[in-house]
């Protein structure tokens, strides 16, 4: 293990110095695409200012006989894109045991280091994958006379890498973030699944048997449908916060049903997410709308917040206890708001009056 002294140094000669906070900038949605498909390719430009994040895939999605159209249309992307301070350019590379991966690498921090803001890496099952990772990179921005450091983002998408993620979390200053892949975790875990993300019906609570009624055990009950995702995100939000890094909800499959996206989202950011990946056009409003607070929340935090007057005490406001501890929720939600409505003239507009100095 590093000694926390080495821990901010940089692991090449010439590579640049490691950052010691991760960028806080909006990525409520991380919208994927794939390089290789012209169609898809074509509409980046236009999503440049709209989404907080594009991201290119060059992993699962992306045929294998695509694999190399998909890094090079990567690079001509982002070579001709100037994407501007609201969005920020990442890619999803192809798993470090892969054919592809070194030379994806290789090639994105070559040509085009100066325009990627984080490389996602999938499948990370230990710290070892990230300080594999760390390094290399340190030698290719040296290389390539880089002087920002890439972030890196770690996929937790199998059984290992979910005992392992306060590791993971901790692994690197480079760590920005981690997005839960609950596709693959499925497969790894053997779960009994046939999905991207989301709920299953058969993973349900069922109410108990009435009293008193003729055939109870077959009598009508209430299900509650549960949250095959809760264990691992909560585990996945506390790596995160420990680490002042970033947890995201990733995948949601079933595009038409834009109604549960958006629950499985809004779960995600209630228990402390700050996005989610969107696969299809249709779910950048979707993150868009759920990982923004909402007005209400805004003016009720702005309400706790002027009610609490130094930030000590108790008061009653709407018959409900505010203290200290609920001010502190309060704090985050218009710290959000204001970070959101600076580069968001609708946000600001929708959280008016302004949020300016009310998380201070
Ligand atoms: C488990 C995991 O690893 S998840 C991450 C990997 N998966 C991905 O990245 C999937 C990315 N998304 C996609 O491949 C596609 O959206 C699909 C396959 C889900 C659906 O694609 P389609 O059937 O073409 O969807 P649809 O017909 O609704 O598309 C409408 C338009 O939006 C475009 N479009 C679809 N997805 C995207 C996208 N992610 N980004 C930009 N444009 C897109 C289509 O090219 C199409 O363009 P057109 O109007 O010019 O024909
Ligand atoms: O890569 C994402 C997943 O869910 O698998
Ligand atoms: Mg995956």
């Amino acid at each position: 293990m590093r000694s926390a002294k080495d821990f901010f140094a940089p692991l090449a000669v010439g590579a640049p110095l490691p950052v010691r906070e991760v960028p806080a900038r909006p990525s409520r949605m991380i919208h994927f695409f794939d390089p290789s498909n012209e169609k898809m390719a074509a509409k980046i430009p236009a999503l440049v200012g709209t989404v907080d994040v594009l991201l290119g895939n060059l992993e699962d999605a992306v045929k294998a006989d695509n694999k190399e159209a998909a890094r090079a249309g990567l690079v001509a992307i982002a070579k001709a894109t100037d994407f501007g301070d609201a969005t920020q350019l990442w890619t999803r590379v192809n798993s470090l045991d892969s054919p592809w991966v070194l030379d994806d690498v290789v090639t994105l921090v070559t040509e085009i280091g100066d325009k990627l803001d984080v490389i996602m890496v999938p499948k990370v099952q230990g710290p070892e994958d990230i300080h594999y990772v760390d390094r290399l990179l340190a030698q290719l921005e040296a290389r390539a006379g880089l002087t920002r450091p890439i972030l890196v983002h770690a996929i937790l998408e199998t059984a290992r890498g979910v005992a392992n993620v306060e590791q993971i979390a901790a692994a690197s200053p480079r760590m920005q973030g981690i997005s839960l892949g609950p596709a693959d975790l499925a497969a790894d875990r053997r779960m009994k699944t046939t999905r991207v993300g989301g709920g299953h019906p058969g993973y349900l609570v069922r109410q108990d048997p009435p009293v008193g009624v003729e055939d109870a055990i077959n009598a009508d009950r209430v299900v509650y449908q549960q949250d095959l995702w809760h264990y691992t995100i909560a585990r996945m939000v506390d790596a995160c916060a420990l680490n002042g890094i970033f947890p995201y909800y990733g995948p949601f499959g079933d595009i038409k049903d834009v109604v549960a996206c958006e629950d499985q989202f809004r779960n995600a950011f209630l228990l402390g997410c700050v996005g989610a990946w969107s696969l299809h056009p249709v779910q950048i409003a979707i993150a868009k709308k759920v990982f923004s607070p909402s007005a209400a929340d805004v003016a009720h935090a702005r309400r706790v917040k002027a009610a609490m007057g130094d930030g000590t005490g108790a008061v009653m406001l709407d018959g409900k206890m505010e203290d200290d501890a609920s001010l502190k929720q309060c704090l985050v939600i218009l710290a959000l708001a204001e970070q959101l409505s600076a580069g968001d003239p609708e946000l600001a507009a929708l959280y008016a009056p302004a949020v300016q100095g009310e998380a201070q």
